[in-house]
């Protein structure tokens, strides 16, 4: 199993060093444009190995994607990171450019690879990969619900008091500060709804703290956050590398599911060796429906300011 993670700053490097300590690939290849960058993390992680106790080989390269050949799973991290007081929708200008370039010259390479985009802003950046590429929708997938229930279980866990191996729970909708839709009332501390446990204005302020998670990071770090979105993409890149059948929500083109149509946007899917398998439907409440609507409009105006 052969992973390339385009982009080998901060997510890129976090991601690569995730997949190398689940030791499930055999190879990762960091790929920067910055002149020895991704060669000196390789080196840096490679050198973690003796230590972590992993196999998995990782290699470096200086924008050369003959050395990215036959990766049966690609990763975008490449780009600017937003800084404190932006949105990620500010960051489409540069981005757009960069992942549209990437991610031809990887398929130029690897024809068969699963993409994972996770530059932001990441809906629209999935979408013109599909836009731009002439791969099957389910080898496109944008990372973001999973970092998104991540943090959600997060404050979840804060909020009820419990350990997070307690709590389970789900954000859909877009990767952004006003897009996101956690599904609080689906949550459950081990398999009772935190309604039971959480008055109204408690869950309101878990709902609205998930929400701005990465504004949050992004105040406190001066850039965007690195641990968390790194173990999320090595979650799903682990699920297809393992044939998992995890369910993720995971950003991928919709074509009539939620009532959705000609958009990418975070909903539950199943991922296995094919990439996205399965799109799972759950029912919505008629608050959670609307919530998604609007979190499409927005995803749809981004996705218009893109030159296609
Ligand atoms: N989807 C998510 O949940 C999520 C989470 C965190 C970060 N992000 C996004 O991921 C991106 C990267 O964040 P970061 O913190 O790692 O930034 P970073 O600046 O640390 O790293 C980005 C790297 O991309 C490289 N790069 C730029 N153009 C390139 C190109 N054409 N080819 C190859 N490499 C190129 C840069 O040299 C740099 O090393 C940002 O857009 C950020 O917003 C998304
Ligand atoms: O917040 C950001 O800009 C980066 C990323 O999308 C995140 O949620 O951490």
């Amino acid at each position: 199993m052969k992973v390339t993670v385009v982009g080998a700053g901060a997510v890129g490097a976090s991601c690569a060093e995730y997949i190398a300590m689940k030791n499930f690939a055999s190879e990762v290849v960091l790929l920067d444009i910055k002149e020895g960058y991704a060669e000196g993390k390789a080196m840096d992680l490679m050198q973690t190995a003796s230590l972590n106790g992993f196999d998995t080989k990782i290699t470096g390269s200086t924008s050369d994607y003959s050395k990215t050949a036959n990766s049966d799973i690609a990763v975008i991290t490449s780009g600017i990171p937003r800084k404190p007081g932006m949105t990620r929708e500010e960051l489409i200008g540069i981005n757009a450019g960069i992942v549209k370039d990437v991610s031809s010259n990887l398929l130029k390479h690897s024809p068969n690879a699963i993409i994972i985009v996770v530059s932001n802003p990441m809906d629209t950046m999935t979408y013109l990969v599909h836009k731009t590429t002439d791969i099957p929708k389910h080898r496109i997938i944008g990372m973001g619900g999973a970092l998104d229930s991540a943090r959600f279980k997060y404050r979840l866990a804060e909020a009820l008091g419990a350990p997070i191996s307690d709590v389970d729970g789900m954000v859909i909708g877009g990767h952004s500060d006003t897009g996101m839709v956690p599904l609080i009332r689906h949550a459950t501390r081990n398999s009772v709804k935190v309604s039971e446990f959480l008055p109204e204005d408690k869950m309101k302020w878990v709902v609205e703290e998930t929400k701005v998670g990465g504004a949050t990071l992004t105040k406190l770090l001066g850039t965007s956050a690195w641990y968390a979105p790194g173990a999320a993409v090595s979650g799903l890149v682990q699920a297809i590398a393992c044939d998992q059948k995890k369910m993720f929500p995971c950003s991928t083109l919709l074509e009539g599911e939620f009532g959705l149509d000609d958009i990418c946007i975070g909903v539950p899917v199943i991922l296995g060796k094919n990439g996205i398998e399965k799109v799972v439907e759950i029912e919505l409440s008629d608050a959670e429906k609307t919530k998604m609507k609007e979190s499409a409009k927005g995803v749809k105006n981004t996705n218009g300011l893109l030159q296609l």
